[in-house]
C-alpha cells in the first residue's frame, strides 16, 4: 500500500497563460479509491499523468509529489489511459501479458498466461483471447485494457475513464470486478459519471476552477461498491449541479 501527497504542486503547459494547478495540496490515501470528477479540461488527466510520471516536456511542474514510504513510484504504477494503447501486432492475450513480460517476478510465462486468460474470462472476453485489437469493438478494447491493468498487480493504480465505452450492464459488472480485484490498492479513478464516482469512491473530489482545486464531497457511510439507492441519487444530483450549474438550471 502506498499513500501519496501532492505538496504545493503546480503545473503549467508552456503554450498556456494560466496554470492548470497552482499550490495544490492533496493527500491520496493508501489502500483506498480516490475518485476525481470535474468538467472537461479542468486538469484531471494532467493530474493522473503527473502521478504516473508521464507528463510531456511542455508541462512545467513545481512543488512535490511525495510517497508515505519515501520511495520512488517508478515501477509501482499501473496506468490505464483514456486511449486503450493496445499494441496492434499482439493478440488480446499477449496485450494483457505485455507489462508483466519483462517484470522480474517469479511467475512462469505459463502461470502469467493462465492468469491473463482468467482475467479475460472475468471481463467477458474469454472467446477473444486470440483475436487482435483491430477486430474488437471500442468496448471490447476497453475491457482488454482493463484486464491488462488488473494483471499488473502494482500498489498504485491510475485509471482514466476506464468504463466509459461500456454498456450499462457491463459497466456495472466490471465496476464490481475492479472494486473486488483492486481492494487494498491505492487507486485514483477519473470519471465523468457522478453515479460511477459515488458507487466506487472511498474519497471523492470535484476538481474545480483554473487553477484547479479539489473539493472533497460527502459520501454515504457504506462500503463501495454501493448500491444505487435514494441517497446516492440525491448526491448524484448535487454533483451534477456542482459540475454544471448553468446547464442544470436551464434544464429545470
Ligand atoms: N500536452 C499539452 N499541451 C498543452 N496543453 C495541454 C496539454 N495537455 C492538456 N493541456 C491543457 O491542460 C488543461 C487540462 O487538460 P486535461 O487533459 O488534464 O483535462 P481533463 O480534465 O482531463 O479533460 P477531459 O475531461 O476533457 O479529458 C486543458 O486546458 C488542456 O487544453
Amino acid at each position: 500500500m502506498v499513500g501519496i501527497e501532492l505538496w504545493r504542486f503546480g503545473l503549467r503547459y508552456e503554450a498556456d497563460k494560466d496554470p492548470v494547478f497552482d499550490d495544490l495540496n492533496l493527500c491520496i490515501a493508501p489502500g483506498q479509491w480516490s475518485v476525481i470528477v470535474g468538467a472537461s479540461g479542468c486538469g484531471k488527466t494532467s493530474l493522473l499523468r503527473a502521478l504516473a510520471g508521464l507528463l510531456d516536456q511542455q508541462a512545467k511542474c513545481d512543488g512535490e509529489i511525495r510517497t508515505d514510504d519515501g520511495l520512488s513510484l517508478s515501477g509501482r504504477v499501473a496506468y490505464m489511459a483514456q486511449q486503450d494503447l493496445l499494441l496492434p501486432w499482439l493478440s488480446v492475450l499477449d496485450n494483457v501479458c505485455v507489462a508483466e513480460r519483462f517484470a522480474p517476478v517469479g511467475d512462469s510465462q505459463r502461470d502469467l498466461r493462465q492468469r491473463a486468460t482468467q482475467l479475460l474470462q472475468q471481463v467477458g472476453l474469454g472467446k477473444l483471447v486470440n483475436a487482435y485489437p483491430q477486430q474488437l469493438s471500442g468496448g471490447q478494447r476497453q475491457r482488454v485494457a482493463l484486464a491488462r491493468t488488473l494483471m499488473q498487480d502494482r500498489p498504485l493504480v491510475l485509471m482514466d475513464e476506464p468504463f466509459s465505452a461500456l454498456d450499462a450492464v457491463t459497466r456495472h459488472r466490471l465496476q464490481n470486478l475492479a472494486a473486488q480485484l483492486l481492494a487494498n490498492k491505492t487507486v485514483v479513478l477519473i470519471t465523468h459519471d457522478p453515479q460511477e464516482a459515488l458507487r466506487l469512491a472511498d474519497r471523492l473530489y470535484v476538481l474545480q476552477g483554473r487553477p484547479a482545486m479539489p473539493v472533497a464531497l460527502r459520501l454515504p457511510n457504506t462500503a463501495a461498491p454501493r448500491v444505487l439507492d435514494g441517497e446516492l441519487a440525491a448526491l448524484q444530483q448535487q454533483i451534477l449541479q456542482q459540475l454544471q450549474p448553468e446547464a442544470v438550471d436551464e434544464l429545470v
